[in-house]
């Protein structure tokens, strides 16, 4: 089960700063060849054992003097609601400032940890400028930090972890089904689609009340499989406010995406694929769930023999090089191949799982490196010795050989493909790593 962390604070404290420090990279994944927008405000981290991602609230934003104060409580509303933990972030420079009033006076309301983070302590003088944020009372405690400099960042790490929920593992038998997942952009038509597949449905077993909010999750059996519906509720309950914003969507995805094995990511068929839809894959991806995409109100379109092809590759061009993805086209409404999603995503759950034996995996890929070689280095000879896969929850396979860091992503994208062609990994994310041999 997913745990997760908001920083929010008010323009300008370093909230970006921090999330990298804490992230440790520079999520700045720009890759405008295949249209995928970068990932700067959602990052996974692992201290002391425990994983939990880490959400940025900021940047959405432009960073104008005009910004909405209502705007920014709207933020803070949403990170309350969707994160087990928040950081608050102040600034040492500019010390309490009535944005940072507000928002502590919003934070002391809940009964979540909120931690306060006293950004930009470079150096001890600056300690003794933490006091004043006490003011803020929410805490008996400020976390001193430098993002710049990275210090301090430690300590609130053990804080985070030891403040985070211990959600309980599902029982033993939940853990074996599938868990399915509808995301999608506002009014796309994801309870459409669940109603339509749970509507009149009798087999439904039981509404499980989420841990910490209140998602609900549903029982499910349909051709012979039983199925958990991630988060229902949440996808049920009709957004009170306009949430046609990158920020909303993805932030809202965030937690359902985590908690399933298999998304289905749901477009509307009038309005085509869109950058959110592009962070909505990126999220999947990163957390290397199952992936099948659903073009819902079909029944709208104007169509000949060709439309539903042309249609697929102009898609599929949005979402490379990831394009090993099924693409069904339905209707809530009318009811058309929305029995097919299910299949898919039953299909895709398996794929997900698929295990390939060494000694096949080797036969095919020796000769596939053989046919095509990689590309010198350097002056130097790439030898890729062996390849195995990982025991990892989603695919992921090892490439022994002699210069790893000489292998570079066209190469990689290549073996990928080979693994495609020969096994069925259709809607799932594939890693590829090279190993030193
Ligand atoms: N001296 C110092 N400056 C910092 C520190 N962390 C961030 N800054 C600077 O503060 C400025 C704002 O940092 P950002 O991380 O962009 O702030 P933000 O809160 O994400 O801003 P928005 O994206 O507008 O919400 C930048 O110039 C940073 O270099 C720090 O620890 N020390
Ligand atoms: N023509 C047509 N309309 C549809 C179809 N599916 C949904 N709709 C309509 O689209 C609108 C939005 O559907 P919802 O199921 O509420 O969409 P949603 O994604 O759950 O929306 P949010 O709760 O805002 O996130 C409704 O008016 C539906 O009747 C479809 O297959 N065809």
């Amino acid at each position: 089960m997913s745990k997760i962390v908001a920083i929010v604070g008010r323009p300008n404290v370093g909230k970006s700063t921090l999330f990298n420090r804490l992230t440790g990279t520079r999520q700045a994944i720009v890759n405008e060849e295949s249209g995928v927008t970068r990932d700067r405000n959602y990052g996974k981290v692992t201290w002391n054992g425990v994983e939990f991602s880490i959400i940025d609230t900021g940047g959405y934003m432009d960073n104008s003097a005009d910004i909405f104060e209502e705007e920014i409580k709207r933020q803070v509303q949403l990170a309350i609601d969707e994160a087990d933990v928040l950081l608050l972030t102040v600034d040492v420079e500019s010390g309490v400032t009535d944005l940072d009033l507000n928002m502590a006076n919003m934070l002391r309301k809940i009964d979540k940890p909120v931690l306060v983070v006293v950004n930009k302590v470079d150096n001890t003088e600056r300690t003794f400028e933490t006091a004043e944020f006490y003011s803020l009372g929410l805490s008996d405690e400020l976390y001193s930090v430098s993002s710049i400099n990275g210090s301090g960042t430690g300590d609130l790490l053990d804080k985070i972890v030891e403040v985070l929920p211990d959600l309980e593992p599902a029982s033993a038998e939940e853990e074996e089904l599938p868990r399915l997942a509808f995301v999608g952009r506002p009014n796309v038509g994801k309870s459409s689609t669940i109603n339509t597949l749970i509507g009149e449905d009798k087999t439904i077993v039981t509404p499980v009340a989420g841990t910490t909010r209140d998602a609900v999750d549903i029982h499910f059996n349909k051709f012979g499989h039983n199925f958990i519906l991630v988060d229902t509720a949440g996808v049920r309950k009709k957004g009170k406010i306009n949430e046609d914003v990158e920020f909303y969507s993805v932030m809202r995805s965030v937690r359902t995406i985590e908690n399933s094995d298999v998304c289905v990511l749901i477009l509307d068929a009038e309005r085509g694929i869109e950058s959110q839809d592009l962070n909505i894959i990126q999220l999947v991806v990163n957390n290397r769930k199952g992936l099948v995409i659903m073009v819902n109100k079909w029944d709208l379109i104007e169509k000949d023999n060709k439309t539903m092809e042309q249609y697929r590759k102009r898609i599929l061009e949005r979402t490379a090089p990831f394009t090993d993805i099924p693409i069904i086209f339905a209707s809530a409404l009318t009811k058309q191949r929305v029995l097919d999603v299910l299949k898919s995503a039953v299909e895709v759950y398996e794929n997900r799982k698929r295990k390939v034996p060494t000694s096949k995996l080797n036969e095919v890929m020796q000769e596939a490196i053989e046919q095509h070689q990689p590309p010198m280095n350097k002056d130097k000879f790439i030898r890729i010795k062996y390849v195995t896969q990982l025991p990892t929850l989603a695919p992921s396979f090892a490439f022994y050989c002699n210069l790893p860091q000489y292998v570079k992503e066209p190469y990689k994208r290549y073996l990928e493909n080979q693994i495609r062609q020969h096994w069925d990994f259709k809607g799932v994310p594939i890693q590829i790593f090279m190993r030193k041999k």
